[in-house]
């Protein structure tokens, strides 16, 4: 087993088995005509403009991308790794890509069939590993059932996990007194929309709806970081509507659409909703629209700020990821490693 050394750098079932991953894109079927779209009926000024930022990141990033080409001559590599072809997972990679190829940095992607071996795949994540063209390594998921997730996600070396989810890293992350040297993207994004609102956060009561290792747990920890006194609700907790509606600020991520309601919600309060669902939906040629795992009128109503689905988390999931994969080059351009 690797001996971490990362205090050196810092930056910062249907139901349960969606929200152990987010935000990914769940079915919820609705007898009902569907409503309209929401985030027409609420004022401007309520709304956290996620895609207006993760641009603004993107941007930022693109410029840091040409001054590293420039001083290092070094081009920033991010290889995803794709097993099976579930559609949500494919045009997650191809956006990944995507915004690798706007900002300049290189991509690297391995497309696996579903049936590959667990062996295979881990030749594959040791290649990327021993590759010096490859700061990032990501390996979507959800993995198909016969592979382990946990033994892939150990296998990605930690100098290269930008998705954050190395137990080391996770582990840093937990302890007072150690940085990760990277963590997860979507909880990431969550702080960075709370910080560029200029939402305060220490001292302020908060709650996270949902436990995952990939959301729900790294916000809680990123938030009592940063001085909040944390809340963790899940299936299991009796009255998570009266905790939640106590709190400041709301991070849901629990995998049930609309779950969270105007009446879970604070006056006041900032609302950050992780869930991406799809519901059936006549009116849109599609045949579905996505709606987050807030309902979002009822609890625009109530908050102050509110961040919309599509346009809010999902962007910055994306944003963060490239934010890391910068990191990691620029520790790479210094000649900085962790210790193994
Ligand atoms: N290895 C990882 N796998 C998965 C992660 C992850 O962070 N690392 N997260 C999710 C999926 N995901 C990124 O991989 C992701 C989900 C959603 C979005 C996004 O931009 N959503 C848009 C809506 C897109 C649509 O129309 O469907 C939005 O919310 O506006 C980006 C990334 C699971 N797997």
């Amino acid at each position: 087993m690797a001996s971490l050394t990362c205090q050196r750098h810092m930056g910062a079932s249907s139901r349960t088995a969606a929200a152990r991953r987010s935000p990914v894109l769940r079915v919820v079927a609705q007898a009902a005509p569907a409503a309209p779209t929401a985030s027409h009926a609420v004022p401007a000024s309520k709304l956290i403009d996620g895609k207006g930022i993760a641009d603004t990141i993107r941007s930022e990033i693109a410029t840091e991308v040409a001054d590293m080409k420039k001083q290092y001559g070094l081009t920033p590599g991010l290889a995803v790794v794709l097993v099976g072809a579930r559609k949500d997972s494919e045009t997650y990679v191809r956006s990944k890509k995507k915004a690798c190829a706007e900002v300049g940095f290189d991509s690297f992607g391995t497309d696996l069939p579903a049936d590959v071996s667990e062996e295979e795949l881990l030749k594959v994540v040791a290649a990327y590993n021993a590759d010096p063209r490859v700061h990032g390594i990501l390996v979507q998921l959800p993995l198909p059932k016969h592979i382990s997730e946990k033994r892939i996600l150990d296998a990605i070396s930690i100098d290269k996990d930008v998705d954050g989810f190395h137990p080391l890293n996770i582990g840093c992350l937990a302890m007072r007194g150690r940085d990760p040297l990277f963590v997860p993207c979507t909880p990431k994004g969550c702080i960075e929309l709370l910080e560029r609102m200029k939402v305060p956060i220490a001292g302020k009561k908060a709650c996270v709806i949902g436990r995952s290792n990939i959301v729900g747990m790294p916000a809680a920890l990123l938030l009592q970081r940063r001085d909040a006194t944390v809340t963790m609700v899940h299936s299991k907790t009796p009255d998570a509507k009266k905790i939640c509606s106590e709190a400041d600020i709301v991070i849901a991520a629990c995998g049930v659409a609309e779950m969270v309601t105007g009446d879970w919600i604070k006056p006041g309060a900032v609302v950050i909703d992780v869930g991406i669902n799809a519901k059936d939906d006549a009116t849109q040629k599609k045949g579905y629209r996505l709606v987050g795992d807030v309902e979002f009128e009822g609890a625009a109503a109530k908050a102050s700020l509110i961040t919309p689905v599509p346009g809010g988390v999902g962007p910055m999931t994306i944003a963060m990821l490239l934010q890391n994969t910068l990191e990691s080059a620029r520790r790479a351009a210094k000649g900085e490693k962790a210790h193994h």
